[in-house]
């Protein structure tokens, strides 16, 4: 009979701590209909996470007062967007309001293989194409809803970047985004900014404990097995 050790070593322990810390990304998806504040959301969250990057979408859509090419999106002609598409550049894309919108590839892959999170603001098709994607464990989904639909118009007004026509389209498309708000993971109202993003740092916090915790304890785990095997021999 072998004489069983009182417990793990700490070199063992120490090692497993290290490994349930050491993660693969999270896929962090934000969506919402226009002007229901994610991108203000967005830009605060990224402000004091380093572990966090945003994923600058391709668009056709020209560029708001103020928006910087490589900042916001990658601002991109129709025949060069579609280049992207036709060389597989692109993880998902869509056309929202007439535009269209994609997710770069390559950016992402490799923020995932570092273990960093990457935060999406991108509309109910990108969330769906990502969810159904070969990397759909990595994702996390939120959807903010309005307060109210008057509420939605207004800042959508207050934000003052978009001419009449194109609010009106964007409101019009707002139902349909709304729609599809029980296919994520968390819903949020954003009623209150503050509140808000503190809610979805919570989230975060959460996703991020859920996915270090368990594949980097299995080989942890199973020496606890074989210390039990250890002490029945
Ligand atoms: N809780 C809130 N209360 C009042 N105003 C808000 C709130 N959240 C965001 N806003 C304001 O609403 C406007 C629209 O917000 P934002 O641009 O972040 O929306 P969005 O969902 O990213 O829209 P889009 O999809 O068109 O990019 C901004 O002027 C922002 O400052
Ligand atoms: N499917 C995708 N949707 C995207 C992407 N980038 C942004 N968006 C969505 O487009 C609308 C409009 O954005 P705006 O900046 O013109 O107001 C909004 O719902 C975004 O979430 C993308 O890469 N893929």
């Amino acid at each position: 009979m072998t004489d069983a050790p009182a417990s793990a070593p700490a070199s063992d322990v120490a090692e497993a701590r290290r490994q349930a810390e050491t993660r693969r990304g999270i896929l962090f998806i934000l969506s919402s209909p226009s002007g229901a504040g994610k991108s203000t959301i967005s830009r605060r969250l990224l402000a004091d996470d380093p572990e966090f990057s945003f994923s600058i979408s391709a668009t056709t859509r020209a560029p708001r007062p103020g928006e910087v090419d490589g900042r916001e999106y990658h601002f991109r002609t129709r025949e060069q967007f579609e280049a992207m598409v036709e060389a597989g550049e692109l993880l998902e894309h869509a056309e929202v309001f007439g535009n269209f919108y994609g997710t770069p590839r390559a950016p992402v892959e490799a923020a995932l293989e570092a273990g960093r999170d990457v935060l999406f603001d991108v509309d109910w098709q990108g969330g769906q194409q990502l969810r159904n994607s070969a990397l759909r464990e990595a994702v996390a989904s939120v959807f903010i809803l309005p307060p109210s639909i008057a509420e939605l118009e207004r800042r959508l007004r207050a934000r003052a970047q978009d001419p009449d026509a194109v609010i009106a389209h964007r409101m019009a498309r707002a139902r349909d985004e709304i729609s599809h708000w029980d296919a994520y993971d968390y819903v949020l109202i954003n009623d209150d900014l503050d509140r808000c993003e503190q809610e979805i740092r919570r989230i975060l916090a959460a996703e991020r404990l859920r996915r270090a915790r368990r594949p980097g304890l299995v080989g942890f785990v199973q020496g606890l097995n074989r210390e039990f095997q250890d002490r029945r021999s």
